[in-house]
């Protein structure tokens, strides 16, 4: 069986729908179909959950929930569907966002979740209406269960036992993405580009041969098309340099949703719905290492940096434990730690802050580890390279580091990974395209003989 899961491009409207239709029917063994809510139609179009994001914020104008209206109309009404469909959107969306029931957080992901629930509800009648054997699975009515509010949003490990029965299904079976139940029937989703998680825990579950993520790009290139022109193409990818370059900024598929079917081995495929015939990369747990040791490199902006130093750091027993249990206090999860004898910096994302709690974190170095100088610095970001490759290959510091003070730009940090796959530089944000290009030249691009 292959699971496969289609994004938000391939969902955003009737013309996509029968692209995908095609897609899911050319192979008998596509069975389990995730999708996530309609996405961008054109460049400066909105996303559906984004609509609803902003119909939940601003309650007062109902521009954007009419908005979300529209799109399901034209997409029912170019697929000649059922008019019931429609209104049971907008009741539902007025139901949702009318409602006071639980947290602002649960009923924020009540408003959220109906872009992959009506998704999932209009492709598995557009199927039905086909003559093909589809249905609409519920996330509650399949067992797909969550943490309970409070902890971080992810699948209850006992959910596997329940969702493997799915494997016997000789229907297609059409899963909205990015949202599931907890055990008290509260509906929660999971991180933003959370579709792709749910792709690969089904696929995990049903020990399924492939999982095929959809979306609209041909292959992950070595950098972000958005920066490079026409950037290398990426063939075959490992489960380990797919997941760091997911983590550092690649979003075409997300960090979290390759722990699922690395841990049963399933080969991934990410594939262009707008060109199905294209090969696409593969992410796989081993590859043949070629000549060339890095094979992408992303930036991520939205980091801040704090720094500690104090004499004789080095011989203080405890110290980094202490520093970053001051971290965890205000509840805050780390990037990077670099250390020198007598300072030590950490890279956290900068959303995690507000001015009243840096303080509170600066005074506490202070004050109770003795720091000498505790400040923090904003505005960076951070440049990953990744490679299966470089662990092999020496120099590859100093030829990042001779491209990027080509560029005339200070490099903040660098950290290598212990698994050595990858090396991060941390530089000013508006430093990070110049950087990305100057990497990209330096390890991409094919040599140029002088004669
Ligand atoms: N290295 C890269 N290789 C390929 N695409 C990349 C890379 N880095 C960034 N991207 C961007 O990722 C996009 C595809 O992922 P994205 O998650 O935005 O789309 P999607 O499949 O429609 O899913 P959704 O809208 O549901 O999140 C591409 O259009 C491209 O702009
Ligand atoms: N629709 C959700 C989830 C997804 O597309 O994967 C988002 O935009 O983040």
């Amino acid at each position: 069986m292959i699971v496969c899961k289609f994004g938000g491009t391939s969902m955003a409207n009737a013309r996509q729908f029968e692209k995908v239709k095609a897609i899911v029917t050319a192979n008998p063994t596509r069975r389990i179909v995730v999708v996530s809510a309609p996405g961008k139609r054109f460049s400066n179009d909105q996303k559906v959950t984004d609509l609803l994001i902003e119909a939940f914020y601003d309650s007062q104008s109902q521009n954007s929930a009419l908005q979300v209206i529209e799109r399901f109309t034209s997409i029912q009404q170019d697929l000649d569907l059922p008019v019931e469909l429609v209104e049971l959107v907008t009741t539902e969306l007025s139901t949702r966002l009318g409602s006071s029931e639980g947290d602002v957080n649960s009923r924020l992901d009540a408003v959220k979740a109906l872009g992959e629930e009506f998704s999932a509800r209009f492709f598995a009648a557009y199927l039905s209406s086909q003559g093909l054997p589809a249905r609409f699975a519920d996330p509650q009515d399949i067992s797909l269960l969550m943490t309970e509010p409070g902890e971080r949003a992810q699948l209850l490990e006992d959910s596997y036992k329940e969702l493997r029965k799915l494997k016997d299904t000789t229907e297609i079976l059409v899963v909205p993405g990015f949202y599931g139940y907890t055990q008290s029937g509260k509906l929660r989703t999971f991180e933003r580009g959370g579709s792709d998680i749910t792709g690969s825990i089904l696929a995990a579950a049903v020990d399924a041969e492939l999982y095929e993520n959809f979306t609209d790009v041909d292959f992950v290139y070595a950098a972000n098309p958005n920066i490079i022109d026409r950037p290398e193409q990426i063939e075959l990818i490992t489960y380990r340099e797919m997941r760091e370059l997911s983590y550092a900024g690649f979003t075409v598929i997300h960090d979290e949703a390759l722990m699922p079917v690395y841990r049963k081995q399933i080969p991934v495929e990410i594939k262009n719905t707008n060109n199905p015939s294209a090969p696409g990369t593969k992410i796989v747990a081993h590859r043949l290492l070629t000549d060339r040791p890095v094979t992408g490199l992303t930036a991520d902006e939205g980091f801040s940096i704090l720094y500690v130093s104090k004499y004789l750091m080095n011989r203080e027993l405890g110290f980094g434990r202490k520093l970053l249990q001051i971290i965890e206090e205000e509840g805050i999860s780390y990037e990077h730690t670099p250390s020198g004898l007598d300072d030590i910096s950490v890279i956290i994302r900068s959303h995690y802050l507000t001015p009243k709690k840096e303080q509170r974190i600066v005074n506490r170095v202070l004050q109770e580890l003795g720091a000498e100088v505790a400040y923090f610095k904003h505005g960076l970001s951070m440049i990953v390279l990744v490679g299966e490759g470089m662990r092999n290959s020496t120099g590859l510091a100093a030829r990042a580091t001779a491209a990027i003070s080509q560029t005339g730009a200070n490099i903040e940090m660098i950290n290598q990974g212990s698994s050595e796959v990858s090396l991060v530089f941390g530089v000013l944000e508006k430093d990070k395209e110049k950087i990305v290009r100057a990497l990209y030249d330096a390890f991409f691009q094919p040599v140029k003989l002088r004669v």
